[in-house]
């Protein structure tokens, strides 16, 4: 595609924001062509969502510019000032999936596809029209759910789908439109990915465009044309996906280049730690195993598979049969639950941090040290000043940024949440730490400081358990991987054998075979 020379079908302009005396976005820019997937590229926090939002109209721009500077949205040529409201979107026919899906979990699948687009006759909603809608966009979706479901019992992959769904049929009609994604495939297996691409194809195929932001790099060289990069809320460069590589992205968006991802030593392996029993829960059966003092193991398989609700179990996070023994303290899984798991060492974090992990309007420091906050009692009085310190402490050891400790969660970006979430459980000094997809959302560079500190927990002694379906991230950073297929252990990799493309084919491979251990 020759997308240089066009006259852009999106252009937005002197987006300016800023949080208090902190500016996030300085004077940040972004043409999109007709007929591309343009993707938006940063590290966590330098602004991608904030730009989005203020598109969306969701946020207001920083005030006091000039006419000639003031920011703007300019699409299909009609020109509007920011911040559009919610109507202004759709007449420019600028669709939005937000980061956090903007669902109302109590409201129907229905309903969230009708929102703003009701089916009416004489002045009232036909439901039965409605549904005939619901019914039939949901099988042009390929997506087999009830009209009647209710969102807040759909799993995320189902609650991703339907929001993308709604946002792609906000924009669907004669006039081209812009789609514009934050980060829709975080949370997405790899066939749910690809069903997405393909839409996002079609989308492109008649002129409209998506713009489209991930971290994840592979599927930035799939599925986009061009890529704007923001580095500390300023558009660095926009450059053309094919001619560039991997490499020139990651440097881009870090504004350095970025050595050893992955720690270069492993540690040594000691006694074991954790013995999990013929575990069995609503997708897994008698799935047993050993992880050791100083391992990296991981737990993995296609989405679906089962090999996410291992480690719940594990936890007591889940409900199931079997046994959990950590340093000798044997548990029957029924009987087991997070505050029983804690008191033997366990920690867990799991994949959605957003509803699960963290409590977002409590400050960084108070969920910094909400796990361990018993330590901090001294004569039934809270030590607050050395509970702040801790906190602080803990912040800097894994580099949150911004250092600010009395900011709620949710203002901080996906991969600093992260981070806290991690150091908070780390400073439980956990004999088992369970992670579930701990690089979500999570850009390359705070890639690199996760896992680093995940080495750094298995070398003082901890055993880590991952269970995910990055593959080439396990084949990296694991001393083992299990392979979990229909719900069973079907082979274990280690050594020379623990490649990205070994694990890829056991999770594929049709026939189950008998772990090695
Ligand atoms: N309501 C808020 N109050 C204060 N600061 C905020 C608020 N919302 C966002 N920020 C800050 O603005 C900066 C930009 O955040 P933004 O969410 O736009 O980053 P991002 O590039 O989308 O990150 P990620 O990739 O992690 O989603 C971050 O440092 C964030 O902490």
């Amino acid at each position: 595609m020759n997308s240089t020379n066009q006259e852009p079908l999106l252009r937005a302009e002197h987006l300016t924001k800023s949080y208090g005396a902190r500016p996030v976005l300085k004077e940040a820019y972004l043409n999109i062509v007709s007929g591309e997937i343009h993707a938006l590229l940063g590290e966590n926090g330098s602004g991608k969502s904030t730009l989005i939002k203020l598109l969306a109209g969701q946020i207001a721009p920083d005030g006091g510019y000039a006419a000639d500077n003031a920011p703007r949205v300019t699409v299909s040529g009609r020109s509007e000032g920011l911040p559009i409201d919610p109507k202004t979107a759709e007449r420019l026919k600028l669709g939005f999936v937000h980061q956090d899906l903007g669902l109302v979990l109590s409201s129907t699948v229905m309903e969230t596809l009708g929102l703003g687009r009701y089916r009416t006759q004489w002045g009232r909603i036909n439901w039965r029209a409605q549904r005939s809608y619901t019914e039939e966009t949901l099988r042009r979706y390929g997506l087999g759910l009830s009209p009647d479901a209710v969102v807040g019992r759909l799993s995320a992959v189902e609650r991703a789908m339907l929001s993308i769904i709604r946002g792609i049929e906000s924009i669907s009609g004669e006039e081209r439109g812009v789609l514009v994604l934050d980060e829709p495939t975080a949370y997405l297996p790899a066939d749910a990915v690809h069903q997405v691409f393909e839409v996002l194809r079609r989308i492109k195929a008649t002129g409209s465009s998506v713009v489209f932001v991930t971290h994840r790099l592979d599927e930035v060289k799939d599925v986009c044309d061009r890529a704007t990069i923001l580095r500390s809320g300023e558009v660095v460069t926009t450059m053309d996906v094919a001619s560039a590589t991997t490499d020139d992205l990651i440097t881009a968006i870090l504004g350095t280049e970025l050595t050893n991802l992955y720690p270069s030593e492993h540690t040594s392996v000691t006694e074991p730690v954790l013995r999990a029993t013929n575990l069995s829960g609503a997708e897994t059966r008698d799935v047993s195993f050993v992880a050791s003092r100083g391992e990296i193991l991981g737990l993995t398989g296609l989405v679906g598979d089962g090999f996410e609700e291992i480690i719940g179990l594990c936890f007591g996070a889940s409900r199931g049969e079997g046994k959990v023994e950590v340093k000798g303290t044997e548990v029957e899984q029924k009987w087991l639950r997070p505050r029983r798991a804690m008191s033997m060492g366990m920690a867990y974090i799991p994949a959605d941090r957003a509803t699960s992990s963290g409590l977002m309007a409590a400050s960084a420091a108070e969920n910094l040290t909400m796990a361990t906050l018993r330590r901090y009692w001294r004569s039934g009085r809270m030590a607050y000043s050395e509970e702040h310190k801790d906190a602080i402490e803990a912040m800097r050891r894994v580099g949150l940024r911004p250092l600010a400790p009395d900011l709620p969660l949710s203002s901080f970006s996906g991969g600093n949440q992260q981070k806290l979430i991690l150091a908070k459980w780390l400073l439980t000094r956990p004999h088992v730490l369970f992670l579930h997809e701990p690089t979500n959302g999570v850009d390359v560079g705070a890639k690199k400081t996760l896992f680093d500190l995940i080495n750094r927990a298995a070398q003082d002694g901890c055993s880590v358990v991952i269970a995910s379906s990055e593959y080439e991230d396990l084949a990296h950073l694991c001393h083992r991987v299990i392979v979990i297929k229909n719900g069973a252990v079907s082979g274990e990799l280690t050594g020379d054998q623990l490649t990205t493309d070994a694990i890829t084919h056991r999770c594929l491979a049709s026939t189950a075979t008998p772990a090695t251990s």
